[in-house]
């Protein structure tokens, strides 16, 4: 079976020379859901913006779905990864958030019906009434709701794989909670970057901890999330829900 993710010795520079990731190796098996961890500047985002293109190697490989990611992949990988921002306002740019969710699939090509049917569909999945929001603009939405939006507008394109930057920074306790079930019920291959190890812990069978630009650990979350020397050492702390 094709791994629907795959990162071969990966480097890569800033232009001022901050040398972000220093050798990434790392492959996310069909239907796995994995938590990627690490202190602030360890390199998660600058890893994310690879996966979908978005940043381009300065050394080593990506293949997303199989293909070599490359200038001729770039709008399969596009399609077949959906990456959801950390912060949603560099997501939303359209008026209203039925334009908003459109933005993406009508990149793709969906038109008339299929669109309006896949815009409703991934608000639906993403619990947001159509009927109240389609017409909302989106810079007026609550951070959650935005975040929400944000996540339909990728749902929209029918990606095969979800890849998360901060999905519950600055969401409250129901939204984060609501947030969780919604991301155990999406059959997607998930890969979450985040500094929320309790959600990790919940949602992901599988943790992978990056710190200066290289993996430093990868296994069960029960295992990594309870080992607390090694969280540690890496500037991490016990989930709360393993240090009572
Ligand atoms: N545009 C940029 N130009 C130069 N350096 C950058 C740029 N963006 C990030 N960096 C640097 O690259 C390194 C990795 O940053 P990155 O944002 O990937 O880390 P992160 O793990 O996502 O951090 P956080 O947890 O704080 O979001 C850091 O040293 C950061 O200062």
């Amino acid at each position: 079976m094709i791994e629907p993710l795959v990162v071969e010795d990966l480097y890569y520079s800033y232009p001022d020379g901050t040398a972000a990731l220093r050798g990434i190796t790392l492959a996310l098996g069909a239907g796995e859901n994995v938590a990627l961890v690490g202190p602030n500047g360890s390199g998660k985002s600058t890893l994310l913006l690879h996966l979908n293109g978005l940043l381009l190697p300065g050394r080593g490989r990506i293949e997303v779905g199989g293909k070599l990611l490359s200038a001729s992949t770039l709008e399969f990988a596009r399609r077949f990864v959906g990456l959801v921002f950390q912060n949603p306002e560099d997501q939303l740019f359209m008026p209203t958030v039925a334009e908003d969710v459109a933005f993406g699939p009508q990149n793709l090509g969906f038109k008339g019906e299929k669109l309006r049917e896949c815009v409703r569909s991934a608000l639906e999945q993403v619990g947001l009434e159509p009927a109240r929001f389609l017409q909302r603009q989106s810079f007026n939405l609550s951070i959650g709701e935005k975040k929400r939006v944000a996540l339909a507008g990728v749902l929209a394109m029918e990606p095969e794989v979800l890849v998360l930057d901060e999905p519950s920074a600055g969401l409250d306790p129901r939204s984060r909670r609501r947030l969780m079930r919604l991301l155990a019920e999406l059959p997607q291959t998930k890969f979450v970057a985040t500094h929320d190890l309790d959600m990790a812990l919940e949602t992901c069978t599988r943790t992978i901890i990056i710190d200066r630009g290289q993996v430093v650990a990868d296994g069960p979350s029960g295992n990594i999330l309870a080992d607390r020397v090694l969280l540690e050492t890496h500037g991490l702390e016990l989930p709360l829900s393993l240090s009572r």
